[in-house]
């Protein structure tokens, strides 16, 4: 039987958090909530920050200001059963490669005094049953990833911290790793938090961002919500310059987003192409492509945040 899930429980609450670290702010008065059942992606270029506010929610660095709660327990004041609550994977989890699956799990479900009969619905949730016997040497990176998940998921958390978990995947490990987090988050409830910096896999998964920067969040929202709001047209323009010029001269053209090999992308509304591609011919402007299409996470990404760093 499927637990009942109550998506109106929030499973981590982080509010004003800040880490200063030789003076200097590594974050600053960030909130954010993420409820039962839901992906959250948490994105930033490089050195935004992510790995310093993750250290914070799993208890490796204490914060300077700000609380986080986790399944309504304080990480400060009520630490072991706060992190309870917590399952993760930061980096490559621990694991024996002359042993089997099965074996690291049981191992592990020993020294930490979980019952064995865990073991089984964990490696079921990751999909994993199949090669569960095998040595981990013979697994493939996708693998060893979802058996350190496993691992992660024996004491059934409610709020499981994913850090790069596409990270040097194939494709087909990415959508099989992409398949059961859906799952863990649909079927179990779990509150799943991803940092990543492949914006596609996020866009495709998660239910939520946040996007960071400098240590400050700088947009949360459900991710239609973020991306739908703007409509992007890609243009192939000959001579470019003077096209772009005229592009940047009509009021309605909000950003220039991108261009290289004679293509700009800009933000405008879509029925002023033809009005726009009439002015552009007037002007002696060859047009040889237009593309309109939605906005992407990505675009999104690049344009708060400059586009540094990934
Ligand atoms: N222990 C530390 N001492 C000094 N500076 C630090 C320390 N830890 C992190 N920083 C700095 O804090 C900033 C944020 O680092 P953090 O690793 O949290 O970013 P990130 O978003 O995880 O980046 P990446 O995607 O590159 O991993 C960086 O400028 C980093 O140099």
């Amino acid at each position: 039987m499927q637990p009942k899930i109550n998506k109106d429980e929030t499973i981590l609450s982080v509010k004003k958090l800040g880490k200063k670290i030789g003076g200097r702010d590594i974050v600053r008065n960030l909130s954010f909530e993420v409820r039962a059942g839901e992906i959250f992606g948490f994105l930033g270029p490089n050195g935004a920050g992510k790995t310093t506010t993750i250290r914070m929610l799993v208890g490796l660095a204490s914060p300077s200001e700000g609380s986080i709660h986790i399944a309504g327990y304080d990480l400060q004041k009520d630490f072991m059963k706060a992190i309870s609550h917590v399952g993760c994977i930061v980096e490559n989890p621990e694991l024996y490669p002359y042993l089997t699956g099965l074996e690291n799990l049981e191992l592990f479900a020993r020294m930490t005094g979980i019952p064995d009969e865990r073991i089984f619905k964990a490696v079921e949730q990751v999909e994993l049953t199949d090669r569960i016997n095998d040595l981990v040497r013979t697994y493939s990176l996708g693998m060893k990833q979802r058996l350190g998940i496993a691992q992660a998921l024996l004491h059934q958390p409610k709020l499981l911290i994913l850090d790069e978990p596409t990270n040097g995947l194939d494709p087909a490990g990415i959508r099989d790793m992409r398949s059961f987090v859906r799952q863990l988050a649909r079927e179990e409830g779990i509150g799943i938090f991803i940092s990543s910096h492949i914006l596609h896999e996020i866009q495709n998964l998660c239910d939520r961002v946040a996007i960071i920067q400098n240590g400050q969040l700088l947009q949360i929202g459900p991710i239609d919500q973020l991306t739908g709001v703007h409509s992007l047209v890609e243009w192939k323009l000959e001579p470019f310059e003077e096209g772009l010029l005229l592009l940047q001269s009509l009021p309605y053209i909000a950003k220039v987003l991108q261009t290289g090999n004679s293509k700009v992308t800009v933000q405008m509304p879509l029925d002023k192409i033809a009005e726009t591609n009439h002015y552009l011919l007037k002007h002696d402007i060859r047009v040889s492509e237009i593309s309109p299409r939605r906005q992407t996470l990505e675009d999104l990404f690049f344009d708060i945040t400059g586009g540094f760093g990934l």
